[in-house]
């Protein structure tokens, strides 16, 4: 269980955690979300006692990381890949690290085979790739079996057969009852392996609760295709709803009404319908609607994008 409470962080008079509180719990996959420089980076670091909070607490296991008795064993952390000696191999690396923390040797190689780095176990750890580098962390962090796994985005540089891999091992780390809290970018990732979300902008708590309430709790959206889009679509608007052009052609986004209604209207019209598709709210639509004004860093769009997102333009075309 991870339990942070009203946590307040300031870098250089910026405050960069504004009374942030979440309880991460045994058995779920949270995942961690919030744009470049939300304060995840910076809640995870406080959680392992990593800084000290101007104000509020962040509590493993009930205490602070550094009261906890035998840490390794408790809290398994990866923070930064690259966090190892580039002349050791990770044999080595996990060895010192065993023999320090009290962990039996053969725990070495189980972990080394669990993530899937037996065979290079011996290399000098300055020519791995930076999936290999990943998989090293993620080996540290799990060497002392803890209860408690916090993961800064684990999936970077991992290849897909890798992610698929990872995907796996955090769900079989919650079934078995740990507490597995993991920041990521990697939206569709997050939406199928974790159970728990966490979304925070600004240094403060947006969105947390439920995955799948989550991904319900936007508009209930309709893909539509028809050939007589552009008659169909005002005679839509005219029942309320609202649609919106996509970039296929015929095609469009409907929201405010269901599909049966949408093929009622059609049809009275006799109008033909090709497609009629419910369609999910994706984990990236929520996060980009809970984050739109909490982004810190955000690119403007070249003059090409901005012109072929502007459904206001496309409808204009299609007129
Ligand atoms: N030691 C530090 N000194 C000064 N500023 C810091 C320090 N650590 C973090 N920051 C600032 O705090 C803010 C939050 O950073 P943090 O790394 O926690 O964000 P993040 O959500 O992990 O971002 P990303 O998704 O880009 O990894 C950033 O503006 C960062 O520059």
């Amino acid at each position: 269980m991870i339990e942070v409470e009203n946590l307040v962080k300031s870098y250089g008079g910026r405050r960069v955690l504004d009374g942030l509180s979440f309880t991460a719990a045994p058995g779920s996959v949270t995942a961690f979300l919030g744009p470049n420089g939300a304060g995840k980076s910076t809640t995870l670091r406080m959680v392992l006692g990593l800084g000290t909070p101007d104000a509020g607490s962040a509590l493993v296991h009930g205490v602070p990381y550094a009261q906890l008795r035998d840490p390794l064993h408790k809290v398994g952390a990866l923070l930064d890949a690259s966090a190892c000696h580039p002349a050791r191999s990770p044999r080595a690396h996990l060895a010192w690290l065993a023999r320090t923390h009290r962990i039996p040797a053969a725990r070495v190689d189980e972990v080394l085979g669990l993530v899937g780095l037996a065979s290079a176990a011996r290399r000098p750890v300055r020519g791995f790739s930076l999936g290999m580098r990943q998989r090293l962390g993620i080996a540290v962090a799990l060497l002392g079996d803890p209860e408690v796994l916090l993961l800064d985005e684990p999936m970077n540089g991992l290849d897909p057969e890798g992610i698929q891999w990872l995907r796996k091992l955090l769900r079989a780390l919650a079934d078995e009852g740990r507490t597995v809290l993991v920041s990521s970018h990697l939206m569709h990732e997050m939406a199928v392996t974790a159970d728990h979300v966490l979304v925070i902008g600004r240094g403060r708590v947006l969105a947390d609760g439920d995955m799948a309430a989550l991904l319900t709790a936007g508009p209930d959206a309709v893909r539509l295709v028809s050939p007589r889009l552009d008659a169909l679509a005002p005679a839509l608007r005219a029942e309320g709803a609202d649609v919106a052009y996509a970039d296929e052609p015929d095609t469009a986004t409907v929201t405010g009404l269901t599909g049966a209604r949408i093929g009622d209207v059609a049809a009275a019209h006799g109008w033909s319908v090709h497609e009629l598709t419910p369609v999910r709210p994706s984990l990236e639509e929520a996060y980009l609607r809970l984050t739109a004004r909490a982004a810190e860093y955000r690119a403007t769009a070249p003059a090409t994008a901005t012109s072929t997102s502007d459904d206001s333009r496309k409808e204009a075309a299609h007129a």
